[in-house]
């Protein structure tokens, strides 16, 4: 099958510095691809490239479709709302922009899916850190988004809302979004994702499933194949 998204040759330099070094990546329909790599090593700026966030500086990124900021969803680490607006304010303002109105139907279905049906009359500021969270991710469903990025959607989240967010991926993958993750956490990634890819130093290191992976380089998991290869 074609990839929907295919990147080649992606290169990020700041100032004198190369911190992305041409990366070359596809995404294919419905998987749930999972980033991981050490602190700094360029997942969000390889991200933020493919989504047409950031310019390369070298290398080129081609999508399935013409329009393809119609079709991406994404939620980076910052939050991305407006705090004195309601989580149902901040949703209605989000499919505005998208030229949309969401349905009263509507709105409860994605306040439901995203675990914020209590909130939704709770302005943003006031919702926890993992709400917050949610609601992130709940802005990047509004335009029902055929693939999906997160970075980081699990981090400094208590160990109920993570599961939340992981079930939210898993019934999301199930009913066809492709979703793209990064993630500091490998049993996560073991749980959730089809393929991982592992960057370090602005490069791809290691490449191919959670069972695989540390069978090929023969590690126990992905955490000992992790520390091996980001040494
Ligand atoms: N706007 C910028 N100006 C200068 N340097 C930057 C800029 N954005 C990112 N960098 C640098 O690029 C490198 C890669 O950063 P990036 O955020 O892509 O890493 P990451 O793998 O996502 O890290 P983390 O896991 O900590 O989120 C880092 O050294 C970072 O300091």
């Amino acid at each position: 099958m074609d990839p929907l998204i295919r990147a080649r040759g992606l290169v990020k330099r700041y100032g004198g510095r190369t911190v992305v070094k041409g990366i070359d990546l596809d995404i294919h329909p419905n998987e749930v691809v999972a980033l991981i790599g050490p602190n700094g090593a360029g997942k969000t700026t390889t991200l933020e490239m493919i989504l047409g966030l950031r310019p390369p500086d070298g290398g080129s990124v081609a999508y399935w479709c013409e329009d393809p900021r119609k079709h991406l969803g994404v939620q980076l680490q910052a939050t991305p709302f407006f705090p004195a607006l309601t989580a149902a304010e901040n949703l209605q303002l989000i499919a505005a922009f998208y030229g949309m109105r969401l349905q009263p139907g509507e709105m409860r279905d994605i306040l439901q899916r995203c675990g914020l049906a209590e909130a939704e009359r709770t302005e943003a500021s006031r919702l926890s850190g993992g709400q917050q969270k949610r609601l992130a991710i709940a802005i990047a469903l509004v335009h029902r988004p055929q693939v999906l990025f997160l970075d980081e959607p699990t981090a400094a989240l208590d160990p109920r809302a993570r599961k939340e967010i992981r079930d939210l991926i898993r019934r999301l993958s199930r009913s066809g979004t492709t979703i793209v993750f990064t993630s500091h956490d490998m049993e996560e990634v073991e749980k959730l994702a089809d393929r991982v890819i592992l960057i370090h130093r602005g490069e791809i290191r290691a490449e191919g499933s959670p069972e695989s992976l540390p069978r090929q380089y023969g590690v126990g998991n992905l955490e000992e194949l992790y520390l091996e290869l980001t040494v």
